[in-house]
């Protein structure tokens, strides 16, 4: 076992005297190795076998299972109990190596999370989403966190350090809430602040701490969008605020974001953060956050000028590394390769080693330049389906484009740097650094696009003659290995063409095959071959499998037909109103004598509300029908909606039902804030908001076309002297927006908010028909 050089400081911290009690036979470097760290005056470091372990999908190392239960299970208790105190040692303090030998014994169970004293709503929330136990960095963070200990934290690409600050935070918060009824006090100020330096990394952090803790008022403000809505959202009261510096700062000089009261500050990826360009707002916004604070700094990579700097921020602060400077920098599961090319076979081989290597997943293709990014990604279009991503791509097709890469609409993403951090992307199966990446840092957090969270992934480098050096210092700077491998030959691209088409062919919905029978059909009958001239293969199949092989035939026909037509899922439906996909287009009739008044917009969304209440949240435009005979109106929903609607049970005389043809309608719609419940708020879904199909225009207010305004003040604001590479991630900062579009649908449900449709049953405004003085006439 090494030797354990001045740890006597870190002993004197809560959880290592917890340690100390429970198990007095143990020696410190124990200690840390039961938690799978190593000591010794500055930082905590993983034992090697950390590292070295990669057998769980979870990764969980044994080294950080306790072997002894009856420790873990008393470190783990205290966990609530630590106090927040002023720690006697205000040196920094370090923890080193330690080559130990890890017992085997422990079990997964010392890491669960439902074992910790969390909260029990964080547990549930966190289950729900697959989240049972804790990783490494969250294991090492979670007691000097709660302890209230200022942290430098590194840990690899993808090893969940968002919840490595986010638990204890949350924790911290909900038991400070406990029993007092200050949690929902509208006009609350926040007491988390997270800077993050693009606005994907912002959503992406807000969206896992919201997940995490839905009971929690998370607010993500971020450059290109309006500040009425990010305005209104922190005056209503907010617990964590999560933000990109720009808007941050906009936000404080307008008065609508005060930080006076923040407790607990967090820089993710704080190396960029505190790089030139992005540091002066760091400081600014510094100044306007209390000197008591716990404050934690997490990246993957942790230059040496990052932590003397941060220390300018921060109170004797806890380095935990879980990377160690001697070690490879990059997640383990990720397999990296080498191809020498030139600038004119660069393209071919491209789409040729993303045949080979990303077997069917999802590819992101680095580039330097948005150009390359534009260019590289029309040529591969012609045979694989993909879309650039960079900072002159207009907010809401780089939102679009995100969203479609997530959800698999197309395999291949060629994007500039702005993707490189944080970008939590699942099965991205193969990082392509197409060009060389400025900075070793920039190669870590690349390749960290896949094998994320325990998976394995594969990152390839392409190098022209002159750029050899290069790599080997890279080699050198990420301590890594670079396999050398030559473009992959025809033999190859074909079998893993025909794996992969097979593979596509087989998720063809059934449904949309079934479309494409009669087309099958129609192809035989007019090709009637005789069996002769069938290929041998296509005769001996036929010989062994009789007609079991002409049924997979046309099935794989049909699934071929369908898929080539762009019809792998079934067709969804269409509005009848936007001709939107997605949307359904219904129609509600009412009999006379059901109600008083007459049928408007406004109690059709009253009618909605009480029969289902996301309906109400989520219709579309609303027409009243022009035949004086019939009372009706015809709407749109999101399909899902739509589907759940129908079948809720109506009141008396009130027919729904899903329509295939527009009746006449009225000509002029309604206003616009009849349209819907919330309809003066931001309302987008899909495509409609998009296409202004809600009123046209009115009763958005100041929430719509904002961007540009917010451009206009973000290119107000003054820039130091950046290099390009500290300019690309500024300027990422200033344009980058991911999933900024909201939907009424989970932030708004069950809350006390004033009911902004009429009854239905009587007509007056103000209040649904289940609360109208009238009920009882339905
Ligand atoms: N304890 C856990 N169990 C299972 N999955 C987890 C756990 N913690 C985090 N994850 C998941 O792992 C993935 C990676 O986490 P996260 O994005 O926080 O990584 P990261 O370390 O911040 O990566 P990067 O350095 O690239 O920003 C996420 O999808 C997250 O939900």
């Amino acid at each position: 076992m090494a030797s354990i050089v001045g740890v006597s400081s870190f002993c004197q911290s809560p959880s290592l005297e917890l340690s100390r009690r429970v198990s007095p036979s143990l020696t410190s470097a124990d200690k840390f190795q039961l938690v799978g760290l190593k000591a010794s005056n500055k930082s905590v470091e993983p034992c090697s076998s950390i590292r070295s372990y990669r057998a769980s999908p979870l990764f969980i190392p044994s080294a950080i299972v306790t072997p002894n239960s009856v420790l873990s299970e008393e470190a783990f208790n205290g966990l609530g109990g630590f106090s927040k105190g002023p720690l006697e040692d205000k040196h920094d303090e370090y923890v080193s190596e330690a080559k130990a030998s890890v017992s085997e014994e422990g079990s997964l169970d010392d890491l669960a999370i439902a074992s910790l004293g969390l909260p029990q709503q964080l547990v549930d929330s966190l289950e729900k989403r697959g989240i049972t136990h804790l990783f490494p960095i969250q294991r090492a963070v979670l007691v000097p966190a709660l302890e209230g200990r200022d942290i430098i934290a590194r840990a690899k690409t993808g090893t969940g350090k968002t919840l490595a600050f986010g638990i204890p935070l949350i924790k911290r918060l909900t038991e400070d809430d406990k029993g007092r009824h200050l949690s929902r006090r509208s006009g609350r100020l926040p007491r988390v602040l997270v800077l993050a330096p693009t606005r994907e990394l912002a959503k992406q952090v807000e969206k896992e701490i919201k997940e995490s803790a839905p009971y929690l008022n998370t607010v993500c403000v971020y450059g290109g969008v309006s500040y009425n809505l990010q305005q209104n959202a922190l005056s209503r009261g907010v617990d964590v605020v999560v933000g990109t510096p720009g808007r941050i700062i906009d936000l404080i000089n307008s008065n609508s974001l005060q930080l006076s009261e923040v407790q607990f500050l967090v820089l993710d990826e704080a190396d960029q953060m505190l790089a030139v360009g992005f540091e002066e707002d760091v400081e600014v916004i510094l100044e306007k956050v209390p000197s008591e604070r716990q404050s934690m700094l997490f990246s993957a990579t942790m230059p040496g000028w990052v932590k003397k700097l941060a220390r300018k921020y921060l109170d004797n602060p806890l380095t935990i590394d879980l990377v160690g400077d001697q070690d490879e920098k990059l997640a383990e599961g990720i397999k990296l390769y080498a191809i020498p090319t030139t600038s004119t076979s660069k393209r071919t081989i491209l789409s040729d080693l993303i045949t080979v290597y990303a077997k069917g997943g999802k590819t992101i293709v680095f580039t330097q330049t948005k150009r390359d990014a534009d260019e590289v990604s029309m040529a591969l279009t012609n045979s694989i389906s993909s879309e650039a991503l960079h900072g002159d791509i207009s907010q809401h097709q780089r939102e679009r484009t995100l969203n479609g890469f997530r959800q698999g609409k197309f395999t291949v993403l060629v994007a500039t740097d702005v993707a490189a951090r944080g970008l939590d992307i699942p099965n991205v199966d193969l990082v392509i650094h197409y060009e060389l990446p400025n900075d070793p840092e920039t190669f870590v957090h690349r390749s960290g696009r896949t094998g994320r969270a325990g998976k394995e992934g594969t990152a390839i480098l392409m190098y022209t003659s002159n750029q050899r050096r290069t790599v080997k210092s890279l080699e050198r700077d990420v301590g890594c290995r670079f396999e050398f491998i030559s473009p992959p030959t025809i033999q190859e691209v074909l079998e893993s063409s025909a794996e992969r088409v097979l593979a596509t062919l087989k998720g063809v919905h059934q449904e949309s095959k079934n479309y494409f029978l009669l087309t099958v059909q129609k192809l035989i009958e007019d090709h009637p071959e005789s069996s002769d001239s069938l290929h041998p293969i296509a005769q001996k199949l036929i010989e062994e499998q009789g007609t079991g092989a002409l049924a997979a035939a046309i099935d794989t026909l049909s699934a071929a037909l369908a898929h080539l037509s762009g019809f792998s899922q079934p067709p969804s439906s269409r509005s009848l109103i936007s001709h939107e996909q997605g949307w359904v287009t219904l129609q509600l009739t009412r009999e006379p004598g059901f109600s008083r008044g007459s049928l408007s917009a406004r109690s059709v969304t009253g009618f909605l509300s009480d029969v289902y209440s996301a309906a109400a949240d989520e219709v579309g435009k609303i027409f009243l029908i022009a035949d004086e005979k019939v009372q009706g109106a015809v709407f749109d929903l999101p399909e899902d909606i739509a589907k759940e609607l129908l079948i809720r049970q109506t009141p008396p005389g009130n027919t729904i039902m899903k329509i295939t043809k527009l009746p006449a309608l009225q000509d002029d719609g309604p206003p616009s804030d009849y349209y819907g419940r919330f309809s003066g708020r931001d309302r987008s879904r899909g495509g409609m908001r998009d296409r202004g199909l809600r009123g046209g225009g009115r009763g958005w207010g100041g929430n719509r076309g904002s961007d540009s305004d917010d451009e206009f003040r973000r290119g107000g604001r003054r820039f130091r002297t950046e290099n390009s590479w500290s300019r690309n991630l500024r300027n990422n900062e200033d344009d980058w927006l991911i999933n900024g579009r909201r939907s009424n649908r989970s932030p708004f449900r069950g809350r006390d908010r004033s009911f902004g449709g009429a009854c239905f049953n009587c007509g007056r405004s103000g209040h649904r028909a289940s609360e109208c003085p009238n009920k009882q006439e339905y």
